[in-house]
C-alpha cells in the first residue's frame, strides 16, 4: 500500500522517517528477522565501542601515575587476585588485553559489516524486481510513451541511487547514532562536567552543519536527477539514428550535448562531494576550540591542574572518538538529502498510471485466473474505445464475429483505427464500452492470462535477441519441444533457408537480427508465434516494409496458415497479404466502413 497524500506530506522533509518507510517497503517479511539480528549487533559493537573507549582511561591514568596501581581499589584488587608482583609487567598485560580486546571487536565489527552489506544487495535486487514489476504492469501506451531513456534510467540508475544514496546511508546513520548515544550516556554518567562541555560545543555546531547543508544538497540531488535522463536520452538517440545523424552532419552536435550534459552532472556530483567533506573539518575546528576553552578555564579558573588535565584528556579522546562518528550521521543525512528523489521516483512515479482502459500484470497477479479454450468463434460486440485524456473515440461501435480457423484482413488509411483494434484484441487496451466473447465467454481479467497464452503477434519490426534462431523462436524455452519447433519452422517456410546455413537452427542473428532479411524476420515472428502453439495470431503490417520476393514468402507463410485451424488477423496495406483472406473489413476514423473480399477489393483498386 503506498501512503496517501497526508502523509506524504507530514513526511516530505523527515527524510529520516521517509527512508526508514521507503526501505520496509521494500524488505520482505523472510529477511525482517534478519535486519532485527543487524541491529542487535550493531548495538553490541557501539557497546564495545564504549567499553573501548572507557578502557584507554585506566590504561593512561596508569602511565600518568604508576603509584595508581596500589592506590586505586579497581586496579589494585586486579594486581593482588591475579598474583602480580611487577608493576612494568602489569602494565604490559594490561597493554596486551587492550590490544586484544580491540583486535576481536574489530573483527566482529567487520563482521556486521560484511552481513550488513550481504543484507543490503538482497535490497537493491527487492528494489530492481519491484521497479521491473511496475514496468511490466504498464499500459501500453504509457510504456511506449515513458522511452527506453526513463526505462533505464528507473530500473537501473534511480535503485542504484537508493541504495547507495539511501540505505547505505541510512545503515551507517543508525550504527552512528547508536555508538554517539551510547558514548555520550557513558560520559554523561562519567562526567557530568563534560557532557556539558560537549553539548554547549558540538550539539549546535551539528544542528547548523546540518540546517546550512541539508537544503543545499536536495536541491543538488534534484538537479542530478534530472539531468541523468538527458545523457541516456542523447545517447539512444545517437544508438538508434547513427546513420541519419552521421549524414545529416548531426554527430558532433549531438555529441556536444552530451558532453555538456555530463559536463554539469559532473559539477554538480562534485558540489556533492564538497559538501559530503565539510562538515568533518568544521566538526574538527569546533572540537579544537572546545580544548582551547578547557585550556583557558584550566589556567584561569581552576585550582586543581590535575583535574584539567583529565577533563582535557577525556575531552580529546571522546572527540577523538565523536567525530568521526558525528561526521558519518551528517554526512549520512546530507547524502540521504541529495539523493532524496530517488525516494520519490520509487514510490510515487508510476504508482497511480493504471486506468480501467488496461490490464496490468499487477491486476492479473491479484485476479483468479480463469482456463479458456478458443474452439468456435470470437465476437467482437460493440466496441468502442478511446485513449485517456481525448475526447474522440479512436474505435466506434465495432461489431465482428470470427470463426476459428478463419483469415481475416483489415484495411484502412492511417490512424484510422486499425492498430488500436489489434491491442484491443491483444488485450492490451480494454474497450470503454461493449465486450469481446471467446467461444461466448466475456474476454475480462479473469480470463486475460489464458488469453495471452492463445495469442501470438507479428509487427513490422519483430523482437529478435541477439542470439540463435531457435533461442528467438522458442524464447529461450528451458525443455524445447523439438517436435513443435520443426512444425513451426515448416509452417513459417523457414525451413530452407535453417538448411542452408552450416550452424543450422543454432545460427546467431545478430542484433536485431541483422544477419537475416527482413521477410526472414517476420517469419521467425511467425514461428514464434506458431512455437507457442497460438490460436489467434495477429499479423500487424507484417509485410508493408517487405520487397516484392520477401513478402512472396511470408504470404506462403501465410498460405501454408490458412490450411491450419490457426485463426490468423491481418493488418495490411499491401493488399496483395490479404490473398488468402475469408473478408476483409475496411476501416476509416475508427468505424468500419466496408466488408470486401479480395478479389473484388483487388478489381476495385485496379480500376
Ligand atoms: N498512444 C496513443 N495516444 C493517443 N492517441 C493515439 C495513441 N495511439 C494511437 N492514437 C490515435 O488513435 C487513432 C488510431 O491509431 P492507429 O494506430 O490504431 O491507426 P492505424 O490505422 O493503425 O494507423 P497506421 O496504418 O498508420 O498504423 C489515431 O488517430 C492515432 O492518432
Amino acid at each position: 500500500m503506498f501512503i496517501n497524500c497526508f502523509k506524504r506530506k507530514k513526511m516530505k522533509n523527515n527524510i529520516l522517517g521517509l527512508s526508514l518507510f521507503s526501505l520496509n517497503k521494500y524488505i520482505y517479511s523472510y529477511q525482517r528477522l534478519n535486519i532485527l539480528i543487524i541491529t542487535l549487533f550493531t548495538f553490541v559493537i557501539s557497546v564495545l565501542d564504549v567499553i573501548g573507549l572507557a578502557a584507554i582511561v585506566p590504561v593512561t591514568l596508569v602511565f600518568s601515575d604508576v603509584s595508581i596501581v596500589k592506590s586505586n581499589k579497581f586496579l589494585n584488587l586486579i594486581f593482588v587476585s591475579f598474583g602480580f608482583e611487577d608493576i612494568k609487567y602489569f602494565i604490559l598485560c594490561l597493554l596486551i588485553l587492550l590490544l586484544g580486546f580491540f583486535l576481536l571487536k574489530n573483527i566482529f565489527a567487520s563482521w556486521v559489516l560484511f552481513m550488513q552489506s550481504k543484507f543490503i544487495t538482497e535490497i537493491s535486487s527487492n528494489v530492481v524486481m519491484s521497479q521491473l514489476d511496475k514496468f511490466s504492469g504498464m499500459p501500453l501506451w504509457e510504456f511506449n510513451n515513458m522511452g527506453s531513456s526513463i526505462l533505464l534510467s528507473s530500473t537501473l540508475q534511480i535503485p542504484s541511487n537508493y541504495i547507495n544514496g539511501i540505505v547505505r546511508p541510512l545503515f551507517a546513520f543508525i550504527n552512528e547514532v547508536m555508538i554517539v548515544l551510547i558514548i555520550v550516556l557513558g560520559i554523561f554518567l562519567f562526567k557530568p562536567v563534560l557532557f556539558l562541555v560537549l553539548l554547549v560545543f558540538l550539539a549546535p555546531s551539528v544542528f547548523l552543519i546540518y540546517r546550512v547543508f541539508k537544503n543545499k544538497s536536495e536541491s543538488l540531488g534534484d538537479k542530478i536527477l534530472e539531468l541523468r535522463p538527458v545523457s541516456f536520452n542523447v545517447l539512444s538517440n545517437i544508438f538508434n539514428g547513427f546513420l541519419e545523424l552521421k549524414l545529416a552532419n548531426k554527430l558532433n552536435m549531438m555529441k556536444g550535448r552530451l558532453v555538456e550534459n555530463e559536463k554539469k552532472l559532473h559539477m554538480l556530483e562534485s558540489r556533492a562531494y564538497v559538501y559530503q567533506g565539510l562538515p568533518l573539518r568544521i566538526i574538527e575546528l569546533v572540537a579544537i576550540i572546545g580544548l582551547v576553552i578547557i585550556f583557558i578555564y584550566g589556567i584561569y579558573f581552576s585550582s586543581d591542574p590535575k583535574e584539567t588535565i583529565a577533563l582535557l584528556g577525556l575531552f580529546a579522546a571522546s572527540s577523538y572518538r565523536l567525530m568521526p562518528s558525528i561526521n558519518r550521521m551528517l554526512t549520512s543525512v546530507v547524502t540521504m538529502k541529495t539523493y532524496k528523489s530517488a525516494i520519490d521516483e520509487l514510490l510515487y512515479n508510476y504508482d497511480n498510471i493504471y486506468s480501467k482502459k488496461s490490464i496490468s500484470s499487477n491486476d492479473l497477479k491479484h485476479k483468479e485466473q480463469a482456463e479458456l479454450t478458443f474452439e468456435s468463434e470470437l465476437i467482437l460486440d460493440r466496441i468502442s474505445f478511446s485513449f485517456p485524456g481525448y475526447d474522440k473515440n479512436a474505435l466506434n461501435n465495432i461489431n465482428l464475429r470470427i470463426k476459428k480457423g478463419e483469415i481475416i484482413g483489415f484495411i484502412g488509411s492511417s490512424g484510422s483505427g486499425k492498430t488500436t483494434l489489434m491491442n484491443l484484441i491483444l488485450r492490451f487496451y480494454i474497450e470503454n464500452e461493449g465486450a469481446i466473447l471467446v467461444d461466448g465467454l466475456t474476454l475480462d481479467e479473469s480470463r486475460t492470462k489464458a488469453w495471452y497464452q492463445s495469442v501470438g503477434y507479428v509487427k513490422q519490426d519483430t523482437f529478435l535477441m541477439d542470439a540463435s534462431i531457435r533461442e528467438n523462436i522458442t524464447l529461450y524455452d528451458e525443455n524445447i519441444d523439438e517436435n513443435r519447433l520443426t512444425y513451426a519452422i515448416k509452417q513459417a517456410s523457414l525451413l530452407s533457408l535453417i538448411e542452408s546455413l552450416p550452424s543450422g537452427d543454432r545460427t546467431h542473428i545478430g542484433e536485431k537480427g541483422s544477419k537475416l532479411s527482413g521477410g526472414q524476420r517476420q517469419r521467425i515472428g511467425i514461428a514464434r508465434a506458431l512455437y507457442k502453439n497460438a490460436n489467434v495470431l495477429v499479423l500487424d503490417e507484417a509485410t508493408s516494409a517487405l520487397d516484392n520476393e520477401t513478402e512472396r514468402e511470408v504470404n506462403e507463410s501465410i498460405h501454408t496458415l490458412s490450411l491450419t485451424d490457426i485463426t490468423v488477423l491481418i493488418v495490411a496495406h499491401r493488399i496483395t497479404t490479404l490473398r488468402d483472406c475469408n473478408r476483409i473489413y475496411e476501416l476509416k476514423d475508427g468505424y468500419i466502413i466496408a466488408e470486401h473480399q479480395y478479389n473484388q477489393l483487388a478489381e476495385k483498386l485496379l480500376q
